[in-house]
C-alpha cells in the first residue's frame, strides 16, 4: 500500500506490447508518468500513438507488459482479478465516446448504476444532486433515447463521479459531440477538479478540449515525447504540428 502517494496514479517505464515476434505492437515504449490528485489532464498524439492504450493500462484495464502502475495507492502487480475490479470500481470512472449507458434504465437508474453494482445505494437525494449538478435535473426519468449526445454525455459524467473516484478516466469524451455541446461538457469535467476535488485524465484529438485542462501531455509511437502546462489551444496545435513534423523527418 501506497497510502500517502499524491498520485491517485502512476506509470512506471510501462510498456505494453500486443501480439508476439514480427507482427507485435509495440503501443507503449516506456512510459513514466504522474497523475496527481486534483488534476486535470489531456492526453494528445497522433492516431495509434498509444493514448487509448496508456488510459486502459492506467486505469487498470490491460496489464502492462512491464513496468509499475499504482492506481489510488495501490500497485496493481500481483493484484488477483477480483481485487482489481474491487478497486477501479471503487475508485475510478470512465467516461467513454460512445456514453455506454443503459437504453432500458432512466437518468437516475444509469447515474445510480455503478454503486447499485457495488452492493451500494446512494444516499437519499444523491442521485438528484448530482444529475441536477450536470444540469438535467428535468430529465431523470427519462431514457437515453429521449436525449441529446450532449444530455447523454452528461448521464455519463454523472455516473462516473456519483463514487467519488480517485480519478475518472476520459476517452475521447467530446468527439460525438458538437462545439457547444463539447463546451459545456469540458466545463463539467473543469468544474469536477475545481469544486468537486476529482482527478480527471482525459485523450482528446481537439486542441481546444486539450486547453481546458491544466497539462497536456503528448504521445508519438507509445512514447512521452512532450508536455505543456498551462496550454491555450493555439500552443496545443502547434505543438501537434512540429510533432508531426519531427515524426516525418525522424520516424520513431
Ligand atoms: N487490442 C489490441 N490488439 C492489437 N493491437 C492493438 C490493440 N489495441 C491497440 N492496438 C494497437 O496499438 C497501437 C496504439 O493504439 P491506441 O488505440 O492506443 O492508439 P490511439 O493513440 O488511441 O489511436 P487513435 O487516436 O486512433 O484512437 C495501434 O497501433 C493499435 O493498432
Amino acid at each position: 500500500m501506497l497510502e500517502n502517494s499524491p498520485f491517485v496514479a502512476r506509470l512506471g517505464d510501462a510498456t505494453k506490447t500486443y501480439g508476439r515476434g514480427p507482427g507485435a505492437v509495440h503501443a507503449l515504449q516506456g512510459v513514466s508518468v504522474d497523475f496527481t490528485a486534483h488534476t486535470f489532464t489531456a492526453i494528445m498524439g497522433p492516431s495509434g500513438s498509444g493514448k487509448s492504450t496508456l488510459l486502459q493500462v492506467a486505469a487498470g484495464l490491460e496489464p502492462p507488459s512491464s513496468g509499475v502502475v499504482e492506481l489510488a495507492g495501490r500497485d496493481l502487480s500481483g493484484l488477483s482479478e477480483t481485487a482489481l475490479t474491487e478497486l477501479r470500481r471503487e475508485h475510478v470512472g470512465f467516461v467513454f465516446q460512445s456514453f455506454n449507458l443503459m437504453p432500458t434504465l432512466t437518468v437516475a437508474q444509469n447515474v445510480e448504476l455503478p454503486l447499485r453494482l457495488a452492493g451500494r445505494r446512494a444516499g437519499r437525494g444523491r442521485v438528484q444532486e448530482i444529475v441536477e449538478r450536470v444540469g438535467l435535473g428535468g430529465r431523470i426519468r427519462h431514457r437515453p433515447f429521449e436525449l441529446s449526445g450532449g444530455e447523454r454525455q452528461r448521464v455519463a459524467i454523472a455516473r462516473a463521479l456519483i463514487c467519488k473516484p480517485a480519478v475518472t478516466f476520459a476517452d475521447e469524451p467530446t468527439g460525438a459531440l458538437d462545439t457547444h455541446v463539447a463546451a459545456e461538457v469540458l466545463a463539467l469535467l473543469r468544474e469536477s477538479v475545481r469544486e468537486g476535488g476529482q482527478t480527471v485524465v482525459m485523450v482528446t484529438h481537439d486542441p481546444v478540449a486539450a486547453a481546458s485542462a491544466q497539462r497536456v501531455l503528448f504521445l508519438a509511437d507509445g512514447r512521452l515525447v512532450d508536455e505543456l502546462v498551462a496550454p491555450t489551444a493555439e500552443l496545443v496545435a502547434e505543438t501537434l504540428t512540429d510533432l508531426a513534423e519531427r515524426v516525418r523527418a525522424c520516424p520513431v
